[in-house]
């Protein structure tokens, strides 16, 4: 499986991450399995000030789970002078097809908002067969999501600088 060749937060080959000072960013948290998505949330936060953000630029929203990540993004985006959003969120299968649903409607909305908007939003979402692979992908074994997921954005921000 791809992930199990990399690690979500090791950025030791990855190409120089330039810097997200001066940048505000959106970060809207899926209240579902909190226990995953805080830690999605801290490690996405603390990358962000690494990479040069100041706090004052980073808002934080959360929604009740991640089928609202899509207008948590419109509602910040239409509202709010922001360079970038970051939507974290955790699905975990259960015993019926709305993981499925909920999957689908978040990525596909995801990429709506950001081409209406012009705008990086950042799919930060894990869709995961069971709690130990959520785990293992927000701050264990492979890395956290979160880290990937504030990268990506400081990365899409500078785009046009390239
Ligand atoms: N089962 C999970 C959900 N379900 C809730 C939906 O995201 C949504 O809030 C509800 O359908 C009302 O619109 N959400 C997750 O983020 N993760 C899950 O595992
Ligand atoms: C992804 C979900 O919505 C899921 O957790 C709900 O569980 P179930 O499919 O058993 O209703």
């Amino acid at each position: 499986m791809a992930t199990q060749l990399k690690n979500l937060s090791d950025f030791s080959s990855a190409t120089e991450i330039p810097s997200a000072a001066g940048y505000s960013f959106g970060i809207v948290v899926a209240e579902w399995n909190a226990e995953i998505t805080n830690a999605l949330y801290k490690a996405a936060y603390s990358s962000l000030i690494k990479y040069g953000a100041h706090a004052g630029d980073i808002h934080t929203y959360v929604v009740p789970g991640s089928f609202e990540l899509t207008s948590g993004a419109e509602l910040l985006l239409k509202n709010m002078k922001l360079d970038a959003i970051i939507c974290l969120g955790c699905v975990i299968q259960g015993e019926t097809r709305h993981f499925d649903f909920i999957c689908n409607a978040v990525a596909n909305g995801i990429s709506n908002v950001a081409i209406k908007h012009s705008k990086p939003v950042i799919f930060g979402v894990l869709t995961t067969d069971n709690q130990q692979q959520a785990i293992d992908r927000a701050g264990g074994r492979h890395g956290n999501k979160g880290d990937e997921a504030a990268v990506t954005a400081v990365k899409m921000v500078n785009l046009l600088k390239q």
